[in-house]
């Protein structure tokens, strides 16, 4: 993956700004005032062969069968990783047989891949600020160090050590909110150190446009009373948009009761 990442990301501006994603941040996001050691692009539904294969044909018109390949089946494998590990939670929670199916259905996949670009100087930079992720779960793989998550315990940022053969999981909103609150909901950001240029790829799995992101009742009780109202991803998506820094708890100011 990170061969192929580096193909792509070494590719003219012009030529990475043909992907044109239909949601903010899923075609190219190239390097800004603000970010400027960040580029990313992503593919929405990257399950589905045909979406890949339609990414390679638009950015390679000649062919690219081995980032083809390799991302395809990287899609597979992380699609199917995530439904393990969602399974693995409804079940912890007893509510895999009533929920599991149509949280599945409800669910859409997009792939980022994003490029840090090692800060000039040596100095430190920032590659990524501190946000959660907007959707309901998010896996991650990264060539470098330099993912930091906020700890909740003394809001100290702890540096994630990329361990060979594993990935990185978030909990993302939608979850949290699924969950009535039980899921740590983990702030991270990215530093860039060094020389070197980081790459990541993350598998975003988010609830479609319509489906609505409700506790199940059996999550709710008197000890544990509704955390958040429901909501549409469509409307909390617009809201994070328009209405709140990274830094905001956008979760709570939209949907806490
Ligand atoms: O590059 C990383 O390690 C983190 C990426 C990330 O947080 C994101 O894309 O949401
Ligand atoms: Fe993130």
């Amino acid at each position: 993956m990170f061969m192929v990442l580096k193909d792509l990301f070494d590719l003219p501006v012009e030529t990475k700004k043909k992907n044109v994603g239909s949601r903010p941040f899923s075609g190219y996001v190239g390097r800004s005032q603000q970010s400027p050691l960040y580029e990313s692009l992503g593919i929405e539904e990257p399950d589905l062969p045909s979406q890949v294969q339609a990414f390679t044909d638009l950015i390679w018109p000649n062919g690219n069968p081995r980032f083809c390949r390799t991302v395809k089946s990287m899609s597979k494998m992380m699609v199917e990783l995530e439904q393990i590990i969602r399974k693995m939670i409804f079940e912890s929670f007893g509510v895999e047989k009533k929920y599991y199916e149509s949280s599945v259905n409800d669910t859409e996949y997009g792939i980022h891949f994003v490029k840090y670009d090692a800060p000039p100087n040596n100095e430190t930079g920032v590659g990524a600020r501190p946000h959660t992720d907007g959707g309901f779960i998010s896996i991650l793989n990264y060539s470098l160090p330099g993912l930091e998550v906020l700890s909740k315990e003394n809001d100290q940022w702890l540096l994630v050590e990329p361990r060979q053969g594993t990935f990185t999981v978030f909990v993302a909103d939608a979850l949290k909110a699924w969950s009535n609150g039980r899921f740590h909901l983990a702030t991270h950001k990215v530093t860039m150190r060094g020389k070197k240029n980081r790459y990541t790829y993350v598998m975003f799995a988010i609830p479609k446009d319509e489906a609505v992101i409700e506790a199940p009742k059996e999550l709710v009780d008197k000890d544990h009373p509704l955390a958040f109202r429901p909501f549409k991803q469509m409307d909390f998506f617009r809201f994070y948009l328009t209405n709140s820094s990274p830094q905001d708890n956008a979760l709570q100011s939209f949907a806490g009761i």
